[in-house]
């Protein structure tokens, strides 16, 4: 399968673009698919994406294009690289496509980790809301774009629920090579969920960092973040153990330790006293973590969850709260047991 699978990537932001650059480099027929005509035309001729990953040259086999029908008609996996709030539009241009353009044994493959503001829905339940019959599967791990694009090495989880025998495997094979090792599950919901949460926590990171609050307070955040997940995941009818592993406690590691994040340098900014509707307003790159913690918060306040980091994450970004006044209300919550 691998050597004649036909693969496009929607979305030219930088994990679109990073993805695309693997794909090409394992000898897939890639195309890399932009939404802006004059960014698929600048893409082309300078064979860089020097609006969101600029620094690493296209392979020689990477197709540009910008026109939806030709880059889907055939394409075994649809990966879709958009943010979570640009997937619903996506997923209606190709719900117009002609019948006969998308192939039906396509798979699609979100690589998006946040949750809709309006819906609180998942990237894949966005694909089949507009896309019913699509099979839908989740991409995720801790995989900054900038270090794939460079060809260094890290490990990442696939998952779908449901698809035909053998698929899974297949795909797992064409992605896997000497710089990404993939690791397949069954459980699309914790692969999901935990990327969709780890950007949250990646907020309370940057805070605590920009307050200089020390290791020892990262460290005590990033584990109870952990207990956090779990217990919002398994509430939302997640397994508990996708969240330690790689989309789960390993990509929550990565955003809040590494340098790349925008997640985390938001909470940084936030530390410093400038405004959430403020940062966002200036940056035109994704943070999913500000709208994804609204919509986490609306599904805990529904459903009766716990959650106390997430809630102050929350109220730092919707009610101007002041990052210390968030710590201090964390430490003096009722004791009780680890
Ligand atoms: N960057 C990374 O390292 C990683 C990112 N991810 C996830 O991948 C997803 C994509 O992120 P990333 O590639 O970093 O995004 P970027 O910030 O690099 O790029 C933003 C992308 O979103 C598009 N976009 C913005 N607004 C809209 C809109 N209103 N409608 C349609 N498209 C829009 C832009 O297209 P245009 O230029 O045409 O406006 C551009 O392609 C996110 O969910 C992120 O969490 C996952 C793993 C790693
Ligand atoms: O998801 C990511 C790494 O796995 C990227 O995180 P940021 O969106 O915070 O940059």
């Amino acid at each position: 399968m691998c050597e004649s699978l036909k693969i496009t990537v929607c979305g030219a932001g930088a994990w679109g673009t990073a993805m695309a650059l693997h794909c090409e480099r394992q000898g897939l027929d890639t195309t890399l698919l932009a939404r802006r005509t004059e960014q698929a035309r600048s893409m082309a001729a300078e064979r860089e994406n020097k609006d969101y990953l600029p620094g690493y040259a296209f392979g020689p086999g990477l197709k540009v294009s910008d026109d939806l029908a030709a880059a889907l008609s055939g394409a075994d996996v649809i990966f879709m690289g958009v943010p979570s709030y640009a997937l619903r539009d996506w997923c209606r241009r190709i719900a117009r496509l002609d019948t006969g353009v998308l192939k039906p044994s396509a798979l699609f493959v979100s690589l998006a980790k946040g949750l809709e503001l309006e819906t609180q829905k998942t990237p894949c339940e966005i694909i089949k809301d507009e896309l019913p019959t699509a099979i839908v599967g989740s991409l995720s791990g801790p995989t900054f774009a900038g270090e794939v694009a460079a060809g260094k090495p890290t490990a990442m989880t696939l998952a779908f629920g449901d698809c035909l025998e053998g698929q899974i495997e297949s795909l797992q094979n064409a992605v896997s090579g000497p710089n990404l090792r993939v690791y397949a599950s069954r459980d699309l919901r914790g692969v999901e969920l935990g990327g969709c949460l780890k950007n949250v926590y990646a907020v309370a990171a940057g805070c605590c960092q920009g307050l200089r609050l020390g290791d020892n307070a990262l460290a005590s955040l990033l584990t109870r973040a952990v207990a956090e997940m779990v217990r919002v995941g398994q509430a939302l009818g997640a397994s508990l153990e996708t969240f330690y592993g790689l989309s789960g406690f390993g990509d929550l590691v990565a955003t809040c330790h590494g340098d790349w994040s925008r997640n985390r340098t938001f909470g940084e900014e936030l530390a410093s006293g400038r405004t959430a509707a403020e940062i966002i307003e200036s940056q035109k790159t994704a943070v999913e973590g500000y709208r994804t913690a609204s919509a986490f918060h609306s599904i805990c306040r529904r459903d009766g969850i716990d959650a106390p980091i997430l809630d102050q994450v929350y109220q730092i970004c919707y009610e101007a709260k002041p990052p210390m006044k968030a710590l201090a209300d964390l430490m003096s919550r009722d004791l009780k047991k680890e």
